[in-house]
């Protein structure tokens, strides 16, 4: 469903991805891992044109979306993002932040859309917190009622930068259960992660990437057990 050919993007003269090329498929669950810096952020955010690559493309169900002639937002609506500090809309309860776009966006009424956000709101396990406003939320919480924001959308494919980065310890694992949920449920996910447990179990391949390329791409059990590169070694010694 994503194919990246011959990526690069630099800021200034820092080029921060060079020459990237794989491929998502449906129902995948891909992990991109690597040291801090290497580019994971950058290249997912290239994938909805949060950043537009220098050169390149990335085809979006055989769409060109660095075709300057595609609208850019309606190719958003298929792809659904999670960032690290979660922006959640605050001055919104946690139902309209699940609405919101369903209704202005796609044109859903709001019975629907509600009805929508309490089937998503059950599925992270918030309920109760529906009517809550996001700065009573724990920082999981917001987490969870961000990936069920992405989700009312109903998108083809989920991104997540880092889901988990700016929780606390005892916050990430409740995180990482509905990121497992969505994957066991077929959909199409990449997330970029430091949280290396999750990778091995959850992933179906994983990307490594090192000063701005990838350098690995296998599936978990042969990337952990028997990494072909020095550079991923190095990496697994420090992290493992
Ligand atoms: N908007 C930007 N402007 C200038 N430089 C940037 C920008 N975004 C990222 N960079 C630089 O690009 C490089 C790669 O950053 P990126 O955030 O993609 O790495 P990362 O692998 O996700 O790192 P981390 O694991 O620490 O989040 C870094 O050198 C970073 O400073």
């Amino acid at each position: 469903m994503i194919k990246v050919e011959q990526l690069h993007k630099s800021f200034g003269e820092n080029e921060v991805l060079q020459n990237i090329n794989t491929s998502i498929s449906y129902g995948e669950v891909v992990t991109i891992i690597g040291p801090s810096g290497s580019g994971k952020s950058t290249f997912l955010r290239c994938l909805n044109l949060l950043e537009q690559p220098t050169s390149g493309h990335v085809y979006v169900n055989n769409e060109d979306i660095t075709n300057p002639k595609v609208n850019i937002l309606k190719v958003r609506e298929q792809i659904g993002m999670v960032f690290q500090h979660f922006h959640l809309f605050p001055h919104m309860s946690v139902l309209d932040n699940l609405t919101y776009a369903p209704m202005t966006v796609k044109g859903i009424s709001k019975k629907e859309a509600n009805q929508k956000a309490e089937e998503l709101l059950s599925k992270v396990g918030l309920t109760e917190k529906i009517n809550a406003f996001p700065n009573s939320l724990s920082g999981g919480q917001k987490q969870r009622v961000a990936i069920a924001r992405a989700l009312a959308m109903e998108p083809e494919l989920m991104l997540f930068d880092e889901p988990t980065s700016a929780l606390d310890p005892e916050m990430v694992k409740e995180v990482l259960e509905v990121i497992k949920d969505l994957a066991h449920s077929g959909m199409t996910l990449a997330v970029v992660t430091h949280e290396m447990g999750f990778a091995k179990e959850v992933s179906g391949r994983i990307i490594f990437m090192d000063q701005g390329k990838i350098v690995e791409e296998s599936e978990p059990n042969s990337f952990f057990e028997k990494p072909r590169t020095k550079r991923a070694q190095t990496f697994l010694t420090k992290v493992l």
